[in-house]
């Protein structure tokens, strides 16, 4: 016979509260298997003692990542000459507080200082300017980061590589370069691909699935798809798409992380706006909750008081899940019930059941994946350097080898 204590059955009935449950979301996000539950930070916050307390409680958060102290502008805004200050500050608050770092970022087409966009520098000596940053980046924090986002932002919305310097100057090569030489110089911490916009089904979606397999088959280590998730009230991807679209990538074999979270709406805010924001937070957590590889949600600083949001987007803010005045919105308790919900047997540390949505169709640009069996692919590896794979190329375009690391058909 089963003896059920006054407490138990009040549990049960879902009158006492689940003590056993998280009572943060970084403490939740744990006890259901993931590895954290985490907030951006920026320096000229950490100046506020009581922004600071809150994002040093281990409760709510086990992960930081700076916002903007480890881009490129921030970290050699002259060449070769390295400024660490802002980035250790962050750094260390992490580590002092027992909190994961997610470093970012190394190679991306914004924030870059004029002395690399104006350089007009060919092709060798912008790989080794970037071998270069990327070796001194990851040396320096070797050790103190759970992940790098080696690459961000890649890819225009159809799919196709977006035109940087990096793309312009290198080819999609500069894509595997950037993670062998991170890997070369660190190989214990996580290494992803990082994106806006890839969240959901579509083209884009499928260039970042191609972005994994353009590292892979240059024999380079990629770890995981980050997940920027920078969405829009009542416009925020369904649950089961965002599931899909993660099955796409774990399909891989890599992990996936919702890095940079937040929901903005139209301002004023309304207690409407507000109810929708929690079901769409709600929602976006759960579909990291319901997928074993992705591994945890950083939210793009925790109060709308330091959002990035209003000044990139006028008009719009009040994105994050603490307002101004430090107050929860009801999109906390809706993160937390999503995350403690993965403790019951529908939830997270379970295998997602989507179907992975992997695709070999041609992207809107004809770059996508085309050959089969014994053909190259347009934006792979064709020869060269110990290349076993297929030479032959796919029709109207030829092997070349575009530096002496890579090759490609074009
Ligand atoms: O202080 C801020 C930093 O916080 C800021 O950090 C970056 C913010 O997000 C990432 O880059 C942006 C991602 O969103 C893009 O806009 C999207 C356009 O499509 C929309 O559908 C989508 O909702 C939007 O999010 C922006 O164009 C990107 O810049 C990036 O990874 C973070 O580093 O950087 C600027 C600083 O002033």
């Amino acid at each position: 016979m089963v003896h059920l204590s006054a407490s138990s059955l009040l549990l049960a009935a879902g009158i006492l509260p689940n003590l056993a449950l998280g009572a943060g979301l970084n403490d939740a996000a744990v006890s259901i298997g993931q590895a954290y539950f985490g907030s951006a930070t920026d320096n000229p916050e950490l100046s506020d003692s009581t922004y600071v307390k809150q994002l040093s409680n281990t409760a709510d958060f086990g992960q930081i990542t700076p916002g903007n102290s480890q881009k490129w502008d921030a970290t050699e805004p002259s060449r070769n000459v390295f400024t660490y200050s802002g980035g250790d500050t962050v750094a260390k608050l992490a580590q002092s507080n027992g909190q994961k770092l997610r470093c970012h970022n190394l190679v991306w087409h914004s924030q870059l200082p004029s002395w690399v966009t104006s350089g007009n520098f060919n092709n060798a000596t912008l790989i080794s300017i970037m071998k270069n940053h990327i070796t001194n980046l990851v040396q320096h924090y070797k050790g103190q980061c759970y992940a790098w986002d080696v690459v961000n932002e890649a890819l225009n919305e159809d799919g196709t590589y977006r035109q940087s310097v990096w793309y312009n100057t290198i080819g999609p090569a500069y894509i595997p370069i950037a993670f062998a030489t991170a890997a070369s110089v660190d190989p214990d911490v996580k290494l992803y691909y990082n994106d806006y916009n890839i969240e959901y089904s579509g083209a884009k979606a499928g260039g970042a699935r191609r972005i994994v397999e353009l590292v892979q088959s240059y024999g380079a280590k990629i770890d995981g798809v980050g997940l920027q998730s920078h969405f829009i009230v009542g416009s925020t991807p369904s649950k089961a798409d965002q599931k899909t679209t993660m099955a796409g990538y774990t399909a891989y074999g890599v992990d996936v992380a919702i890095t940079e979270l937040d929901i903005r709406m139209t301002l004023p805010s309304t207690n409407a706006l507000l109810t929708q924001q929690a079901t769409d937070y709600s929602n976006t957590v759960a579909a990291c909750v319901e997928t074993k590889k992705c591994v945890g949600v950083t939210i793009w600083d925790w109060t709308d008081k330091y959002s990035w949001v209003p000044n990139t987007f006028p008009g719009q803010g009040a994105a994050c899940p603490w307002d101004s005045n430090y107050q929860k919105k009801p999109a906390y308790n809706a993160i937390l019930s999503a995350l403690n919900a993965g403790g019951s047997s529908s939830g997270g540390g379970s295998t997602t059941t989507t179907t992975a949505a992997v695709t070999t169709t041609t992207s809107a640009s004809g770059s996508g994946p085309t050959g089969g069996s014994g053909v190259a692919q347009q934006w792979g590896q064709c020869g060269g350097n110990g290349w076993t794979g297929p030479t032959t190329c796919v029709s109207g375009t030829t092997c070349k080898y575009s530096n002496p690391w890579y090759s490609q058909c074009l």
